[in-house]
């Protein structure tokens, strides 16, 4: 089972007292690399890239399907990934996503997967609109928080390259339940969104992420360089919400721009 990374370029944060309209709007892409899930017998081990780890949204997951007669003592849930946890590809959401769609198909449950991974990422603080965009997939506007989904989702011909370089890690939770921060998310993020709306083209997108990245505060030094020296491809910026940077290039721009990063991973955009 897969799930796409997903680069968020910018959002607003939304709370409700309806865990399901609970979210983000915002925009972001799917790439073609992300999260593969194999479920074995086992003893209820999780492992990401042969680690055993404790994800909060995959617990959650886990609880959700045990009431529908899931024994996650008799398994162990293998994650692989060429991302690691935390640097803002969405991740936990995919982790979420794919168990949910998983066990879904293994108890014959026919129930709205998608529901159960988006109310776990958003009770535990690790991502708002991760979970819709990877389900979505593409080059994707979240119009409305949550459910009932509402996005509008753009076709891209096949000649960009997305570029990703990781530095580090930063923790969703800590910014998406600090006020200060989430004024100057909504603030910028709303506009954006309807300036990307009038011109929904994927220079628009890179454009309006990089002055969204700077103008929260939220971009990262060296990441604010790197994306100054990369001008010259389609666009450059960092991805929401982690220590992570993403380039739009088209071919003939891809070997320089890869030659100025250390660890670049090449994806395309998936659909
Ligand atoms: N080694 C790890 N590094 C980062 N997060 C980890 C790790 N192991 C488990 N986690 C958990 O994974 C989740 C990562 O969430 P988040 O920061 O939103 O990541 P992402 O940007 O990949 O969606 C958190 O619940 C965190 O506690
Ligand atoms: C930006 C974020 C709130 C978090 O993304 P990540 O760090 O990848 O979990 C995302 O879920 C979104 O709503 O767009």
């Amino acid at each position: 089972m897969f799930a796409p990374g997903h680069i968020t370029g910018f959002f607003a944060v939304h709370k409700s007292k309806d865990i399901l309209k609970t979210g983000s709007i915002g925009a972001g892409i799917t790439v073609n690399r992300g999260i593969n899930l194999n479920i074995e017998e086992g003893s209820g081990k999780i492992f990401y890239n042969k680690k055993k780890v404790n994800i909060c949204p995959v617990n959650k997951v886990l609880t959700y399907y045990e009431n529908f007669g899931f024994d996650k003592n008799s398994y162990d849930i293998i994650f692989t990934s060429d991302f690691p946890l935390g640097s803002g590809l969405g991740m936990s959401g995919g982790c979420a996503l794919t168990l949910s769609k998983k066990l879904n198909e293994m108890l014959d449950l026919k129930i709205n997967y998608v529901k159960i991974a988006h109310i776990s990422e958003v009770e535990c603080g690790t991502g708002l609109g991760d979970v819709i965009g990877q389900y979505v997939k593409g080059f994707v506007i979240r119009k409305s928080p949550g459910f009932p989904i509402n996005v509008e989702k753009f076709e891209v011909n096949d000649d960009y390259y997305i570029i990703i370089e990781i530095f580090g890690e930063k923790e969703t939770k800590e910014i998406i339940t600090d006020k200060k921060w989430i004024e100057k998310i909504n603030n910028y993020g709303k506009k954006y969104l309807n300036e990307l709306l009038k011109n929904p083209t994927l220079e628009n997108f890179i454009n309006l992420s990089y002055k969204f990245a700077v103008n929260t505060g939220l971009i990262d030094e060296k990441i604010l360089e790197l994306c100054n020296d990369l001008k010259f491809t389609v666009g450059a910026s960092q991805s929401m919400l982690g220590n992570t940077l993403f380039c739009i290039s088209k071919k003939d721009t891809l070997n320089d721009a890869i030659s100025i990063l250390k660890n670049p991973i090449i994806c395309k955009i998936y659909y």
